[in-house]
């Protein structure tokens, strides 16, 4: 579904790579959460899965075609495979919840049929049936991302990237909208989520994939927010010791 085959990234001014010969697969339905500090590539690695920016180095193939391949003309269809969620939700302010919604399928060219149809079943699934007539700004933040959700959505894509998505949000929102990515996940969708909240990766159990200076240096399959394999180690001591044998 996703590969990435020695994947370095230099843009253009700096002198360390964003991302340092990454090599990674991502298959088809999974949930991964990318982590690592700020700076550390993860949204470099998303803009790379979207075409938005290309690699120095190595091969992305993304829903079985070669991305470096895939001619400028043809960047736009691709991208209709891909839905997009970011931390600042990016809705268009003075369009209703239902227009911000409908205005991405109309982009593409959906008929008014579809979108009459398609869009109500989203917005309900994301739970915001009752409020398809407001403006952005008469929702609270945790309705915003789900607006931005529903739009990510609404053309059912085989992947969804979420850049932070719950990065503005409470501790509840945030575990709502978590609920609502992972019933997403669970229809099938790739979803690939970039974020700093360490409650919900340990919370959710899915695989962890962490970058350190543009480097994987961890990619477990039920992973915590931290590594469990560094020397927090809290070994019982040795039972001839008197138990105060730390820095020995
Ligand atoms: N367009 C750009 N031009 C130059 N350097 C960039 C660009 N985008 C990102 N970088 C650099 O690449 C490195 C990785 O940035 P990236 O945004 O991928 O990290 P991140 O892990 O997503 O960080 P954060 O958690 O803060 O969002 C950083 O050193 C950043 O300064």
């Amino acid at each position: 579904m996703i590969r990435f085959d020695q994947v370095t990234k230099l843009y253009s001014g700096n002198t360390r790579p964003a991302l340092n010969s990454v090599t990674l697969e991502i298959l088809r339905g999974e949930f991964v959460f990318l982590v690592g500090a700020s700076g550390s590539g993860k949204s470099s690695f998303l803009r790379l899965v979207l075409k938005e920016e290309s690699p120095s180095k190595g091969q992305i193939h993304v829903l079985g075609q070669n991305l470096s391949r895939l001619t400028s003309r043809k960047v736009p269809y691709f991208r209709r495979n891909l839905g997009v969620v970011f931390q600042d939700f990016r809705l268009l302010p003075q369009k209703s919840v239902f227009d911000n919604v409908a205005f991405s399928l109309q982009v593409i060219g959906k008929s008014k049929g579809f979108i009459q149809e398609a869009v109500p079943d989203v917005l309900k699934m994301v739970g915001l049936a009752g409020k398809t007539g407001r403006l952005p700004h008469e929702l609270s933040g945790g309705e915003q991302q789900r607006v931005a959700i529903a739009r990510a959505i609404v053309n059912k894509p085989s992947i969804l990237l979420a850049d932070e998505p719950t990065g503005n949000l409470d501790p509840t929102t945030s575990a709502g909208i978590m609920t609502l990515l992972n019933r997403i996940s669970a229809g099938g969708t790739t979803v690939i989520m970039a974020t700093h909240d360490a409650g919900i990766v340990d919370q959710m159990k899915r695989r962890v994939v962490e970058l350190v200076s543009g480097q994987i240096v961890r990619d477990e399959r039920q992973g915590g927010y931290q590594t469990q394999a560094l020397p927090v180690q809290q070994q019982a001591p040795p039972p001839t010791s008197s138990g105060f044998g730390v820095g020995r």
